[in-house]
C-alpha cells in the first residue's frame, strides 16, 4: 500500500503498531528461523582436536570426528545444512590441485562420516580449487593466467568426487565461465540427477574474505588477486547476467557473496528471478561483528539476529553464517 492512501494524522498513528511486543510480533513482515541458516565449518586432519582461528574469534577448525559432533549439534538446533571447508596442508597443494578430486580428501571423508552419523542433515561442498592449488587460485594457472576451460575439467572431477562421497549440494564458487553447465551435464551422465547446485553466482572480488583464507591456510599461497574471475564491487547489472547464466545452465539455487555490503544485489536478484536466493555472511563480516562483540562495543545477542534478519528483509531465503549455532540458540531462547 502506498503511504498516500493512509489517513492523515491524527487518524493515522504508525506508532500504534509498535506500542508493545505482541503487536510488533504480529505485524513483522519478515522472520528469521534456524531453518534459514547454513553453518560453514572448517575441517582439519587429526583426531578429537580443534584449533582456534585467531582472525575469527569463536570459530575453530575441527577434526572429522568433531565435525560429526557439530553436525549433530546443528541438527538438534534445527539448522538444515552445514558447509565444509578444508584446511589443506601445504604439502598436498599442487599446481594441478589434484587433491580436489581425491575421494579420501578431508571434505569427502568428513561428508561420508557425517552422512553416516547424521543422515538427516544436508551437506554443502564448495567446488573450487583454491584450497588445493599451490597458487591459491580457484582455477588452474598457466603462465600467470587463470585458464578457464582447463579449470572446468578439474572442477568437473572435483564435483563428481564430492557427490560420490554423499554431498547433497554442490556450491561452485570458482566463477569460471560455463562451470554450472559442465557440472550439471556430468551429474546427468553419471546418474546424479538429484544432486543440487547452489551456484556462487554473484561472487565479488572482496577484501572481506581475508580471515577465511587464514582459516583454510590459503593466505600465504595466493599469488596476485582474483579480479579476473570474481566480480568488480561496482557492478550489479553484471550480477544479474551471472545469475541468469547459472540458472540457464542448471543451477537450482543462487548465492550472493559477500552478504551485508551487498544486500542491494540480493534484493535485485530475488526480485528479478524469484528463485531460491542465498547470501554468505563471510568471514570478514563475521570478524567485524565478533571483534566488536568481544570488546563489548556491540551487544552480540541483538546484533547477530539483526544482521541476519537484514538478509531476510533483502529477499534472501537463507544465509550461510558462522554465527549459525549461536543464532539458532538465541532464536530457541526467544520462543
Ligand atoms: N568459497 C567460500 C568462501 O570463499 C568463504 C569466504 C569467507 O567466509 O570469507
Amino acid at each position: 500500500m502506498s503511504p498516500a492512501r493512509l489517513a492523515p494524522f491524527p487518524f493515522s498513528r504508525p506508532r500504534r503498531l509498535r506500542r508493545a511486543g505482541w503487536i510488533r510480533d504480529l505485524v513483522r513482515e519478515t522472520r528469521l528461523r534456524p531453518e534459514d541458516l547454513i553453518w560453514p565449518i572448517f575441517v582439519m586432519d587429526g583426531v578429537d582436536a580443534e584449533e582456534p582461528i585467531p582472525s575469527m574469534p569463536g570459530v575453530s577448525r575441527l577434526t572429522v570426528d568433531r565435525c560429526v559432533e557439530a553436525a549433530r549439534r546443528a541438527a538438534d538446533l534445527g539448522i538444515p545444512c552445514i558447509a565444509l571447508f578444508p584446511y589443506t596442508d601445504a604439502s598436498v597443494k599442487t599446481p594441478g590441485a589434484e587433491e580436489a578430486w581425491n575421494p579420501d580428501n578431508l571434505v569427502n571423508t568428513a561428508t561420508r562420516a557425517i552422512k553416516r552419523a547424521v543422515p538427516g542433515i544436508g551437506v554443502l561442498l564448495d567446488v573450487a580449487l583454491d584450497p588445493y592449488n599451490s597458487d591459491g587460485h580457484d582455477g588452474i594457472v598457466r603462465d600467470g593466467v587463470v585458464v578457464n576451460d582447463e579449470s572446468l575439467m578439474a572442477l568437473e572431477k572435483q564435483a563428481l568426487a564430492q557427490v560420490e562421497a554423499g554431498c547433497d549440494i554442490l556450491g561452485p564458487s570458482d566463477m569460471m565461465d560455463g562451470r554450472i553447465g559442465i557440472i550439471r551435464r556430468a551429474l546427468e551422465e553419471h546418474d546424479y540427477q538429484d544432486a543440487l547446485i547452489m551456484s556462487y553466482a554473484a561472487k565479488y572480488a572482496s577484501a572481506f574474505y581475508g580471515p577465511f583464507r587464514d582459516a583454510v591456510g590459503a593466505s600465504g599461497a595466493l599469488k596476485g588477486d582474483k579480479k579476473t574471475y570474481q566480480m568488480d564491487f561496482g557492478n550489479t547489472d553484471e550480477a544479474l547476467r551471472e545469475v541468469a547464466l547459472d540458472l540457464e545452465e542448471g543451477a537450482d539455487m543462487v548465492m550472493v557473496k559477500p552478504g551485508m555490503p551487498y544486500l542491494d544485489v540480493c534484493r535485485r536478484v530475488k526480485t528479478e528471478f524469484q528463485v531460491p536466493t542465498f547470501a554468505y555472511q563471510v568471514s570478514g563480516e563475521y570478524a567485524m561483528l565478533a571483534g566488536a562483540i568481544g570488546n563489548d562495543w556491540l551487544d552480540g545477542d541483538k546484533v547477530i539476529l539483526e544482521s541476519l534478519g537484514a538478509f531476510r528483509r533483502a529477499g534472501c531465503d537463507g544465509i550461510l553464517t558462522y554465527f549459525a549455532p549461536q543464532a539458532a540458540e538465541l532464536m530457541e531462547a526467544a520462543i
